[in-house]
């Protein structure tokens, strides 16, 4: 059976075009019958995605970052067509959040050795996600991100737009409501997210699991600007859970409401504002998992 492979040359600036050829090759190596697409624009990867289900294809192997992924997910969601993450994007949190290397070679073996497993995904507005999505300050700073501070790639480039959009930043007041709960209060941010890591590293979600049947929800509340330069490292370990202003929380259908300010982020993409409802969606999609889960 088929197997298609999607390309986006546009994921992790030159990165993917550097690495594409030995990526190709060791694809090669695996046996396995290719099909090879390029996407040629934005949301060019949910359509292809949605071909190789119509052909049945056996799996599709995505070469790009968390961007092209969600792409992806939108045209798997519901099938049987396991996704392969290749990750050669500027973020690549979810290959993170579940164990697929950084070094795409690595990543193929992985792949290659793994098993097909159902994993959970969001669904937001009209979309699914497959890691992290955010409301609040995480959504300035992949904002400024997709506007060109990839011209700087992977953590600095995090780094360096939060610390711009810091400098701006005014704490909100939201409502949230998780399963039916009511929460009332002042964020910095909130996170609903399916996978651990977002921005680059950021292990916003440590409890998260990619086949719990929850998302996960990190709430960041108005902090003082020298708590948040003070505390802002332990973000990176998923040590900020200690602190009395950051709450973690599970369900299974939260709705944000709040300033048409707050910007929003799907996957590191920007979309849209508030309100937003947030559900999962139980083993909607099959994965090849890393064996060593
Ligand atoms: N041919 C194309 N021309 C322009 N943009 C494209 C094209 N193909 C795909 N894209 C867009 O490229 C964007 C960036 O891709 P992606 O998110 O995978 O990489 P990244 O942003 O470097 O990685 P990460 O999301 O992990 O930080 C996606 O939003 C996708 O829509």
């Amino acid at each position: 059976m088929e197997n298609h492979v999607i390309v986006n040359f546009h994921a992790g600036r030159h990165k993917t075009k550097q690495l594409w050829h030995q990526v190709r090759e060791d694809l090669r190596k695996t046996g396995w019958y290719l099909v090879e697409h390029e996407t040629r624009y934005p949301g060019h990867a949910t359509v292809l995605a949605q071909e190789a289900v119509k052909q049945g294809a056996k799996r599709l192997i995505a070469v790009g970052g968390d961007g092209t992924l969600n792409e992806a997910v939108n045209g798997l969601a519901g099938s049987r067509v396991a996704l392969g993450v290749i990750p050669t994007g500027t973020g690549n949190d979810f290959a993170r959040s579940v164990g697929i290397s950084a070094d795409p070679l690595q990543a193929i073996v992985q792949m290659y050795t793994g098993k097909e497993q159902r994993i959970d995904l969001g669904w937001v507005g009209e979309r699914y996600f497959l890691n992290a999505c955010g409301i609040g300050f995480d959504a300035q700073v992949a904002n400024l991100i997709n506007e060109g501070f990839k011209k700087i790639t992977g953590k600095t480039a995090y780094l360096l737009a939060a610390v711009k959009v810091f400098l701006s930043f005014r704490p909100q007041p939201v409502l949230i409501e998780v399963d039916g709960k009511i929460i009332e209060k002042k964020i910095v941010l909130v996170a609903v997210t399916n996978g651990r890591y977002y921005g680059g590293g950021i292990k916003i979600s440590p409890r998260a699991e990619v086949d719990d049947g929850l998302l996960d929800i990190c709430i960041v509340e108005d902090l003082s600007r020298p708590q948040f330069v003070k505390n802002f490292p332990s973000i990176y370990s998923g040590e900020h859970v200690k602190h009395p202003k950051v709450s973690l929380l599970q369900g299974r259908r939260i709705v944000v409401k709040g300033n048409e300010v707050l910007k929003a982020h799907i996957d590191g993409e920007i979309n849209g504002g508030l309100p937003l409802s947030y559900s999962v969606q139980p083993g909607a999609l099959s994965l090849l998992m890393p064996v060593n889960m």
